[in-house]
């Protein structure tokens, strides 16, 4: 990390460009394997109504070098699925099986001493609201710093520098005069980008985003968004971009898992998912979007409610919503299944559109 610095001090916006960091993501690149393989996972609460299966089997992969959007409804389990790879779910959540394969380990299986040591390091996570993240009671630079003293050992001092590189990286202004503010002397869009900053300190293979825009007026969001985009493209960082606004992931994923009810219901590229969506739900979002380029808005949102995860229907889980379900679909419960080249959809109908 000092070493990176030390030779980038030069270039405003050149942060992350070093010959080294490219070709190390070439080769990485090369590999093929993902950096993250979530299988089957389920994710429940035990509560007075039942169990909650906020995650009911739930897949997908994340290439490396990759921005995977996360897409859904409130309360579909897009949060729960972050705090499950992160081992950050709280009472009375827990995994009930399946396997999270980051770099080829099962963070499943990990013991908390040990996921200390990967989060904030290997992976991190950035929040909606920073304060989450954020202790009001220590100044931004501590903070920004504090990953570097616990897990690279840094001094004081040299992470109070590097915590002002970090800043400068993630565009906050004269960083050397704001290191010693506090979170609430920072506006919610350098609260954002400091989050970022102290995510970014051990330069985490994995970014997982929970909705880190929706808090911020829309000329920020975009910046954020920019910013991330530049990170993944500089750094090679691989992200997992939660939101419910298609928009978002227009603009800023490679891939998108749609996710309905604890389950991904269609994922394959921005591409495929925009132009050719075959999972009625992903239709209904896409349909719900305001077009800007129209005047005359034709608006279609989905009616009716995500279901209680802990009684789900029985059959499709979206049939009664769904304008295209029959009675098959009442029964039968779909599984996601190949419907084009890297295009997966868990409707039983392959194109029903
Ligand atoms: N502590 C809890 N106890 C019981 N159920 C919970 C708990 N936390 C979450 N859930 C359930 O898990 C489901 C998924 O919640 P989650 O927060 O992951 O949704 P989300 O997709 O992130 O929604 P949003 O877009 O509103 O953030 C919800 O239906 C909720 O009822
Ligand atoms: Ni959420």
């Amino acid at each position: 990390m000092s070493e990176r610095v030390a030779s980038e001090r030069t270039g405003e916006h050149g942060a992350y460009t070093e010959a080294s960091d490219e070709e190390e993501f070439e080769l990485i690149r090369r590999d093929g394997e993902p950096i993250l393989s979530v299988q089957d996972l389920r994710t429940h609460f035990d509560t007075e109504e039942g169990t909650v299966k906020a995650d009911d089997g739930v897949s997908f992969e994340i290439e490396e070098g990759e921005i995977l959007g996360l897409v859904g409804e409130s309360g579909c389990g897009k949060s729960v699925t972050s705090l499950s790879i992160m081992r950050l779910l709280q009472r009375p959540g827990y995994i009930a099986d399946g396997r999270i394969m980051f770099r080829g380990e099962d963070l499943a299986t990990k013991t908390k001493e040990e996921m200390r040591r990967i989060r904030g390091n290997r992976m991190a996570m950035i929040f909606q609201e920073p304060m989450t993240a954020m202790n009001p009671v220590f100044d931004i630079g501590w903070q920004v710093g504090e990953p570097l003293r616990i897990h690279q050992e840094m001094s004081r001092s040299a992470s109070r520098t590097e915590a002002i590189e970090l800043m400068r990286r993630v565009g906050i202004p004269s960083p050397e005069d704001r290191i010693d503010d506090y979170p609430h002397q920072f506006s919610g869009g350098m609260r954002q980008r400091a989050m970022i900053a102290m995510a970014l300190a051990c330069e985490p293979d994995l970014l997982v985003a929970d909705e880190p825009t929706t808090a911020l007026d829309v000329t920020i969001q975009a910046q954020i968004l920019d910013l991330i985009r530049e990170l993944n493209d500089r750094l090679g960082m691989s992200v997992l971009l939660i939101t419910h606004n298609l928009g978002v992931v227009a603009g800023t994923c490679d891939r998108v898992a749609v996710m309905y009810a604890g389950r991904i219901v269609e994922y394959g590229t921005v591409e495929e998912i925009f132009n050719d969506p075959r999972h009625p739900y992903t239709k209904g979002l896409i349909n719900a979007v305001p077009d800007p380029t129209r005047d005359e808005q034709d608006l279609h949102p989905i009616t009716g409610n995500v279901p209680s995860l802990a009684d789900t229907p029985e059959g499709c889980n979206f049939a009664p919503r769904c304008p295209y379900a029959t009675e098959q679909c009442q029964t039968d419960d779909p599984r996601l299944r190949e419907v084009d080249d890297d295009h997966y959809s868990a409707c039983i109908w392959e194109d029903p559109l």
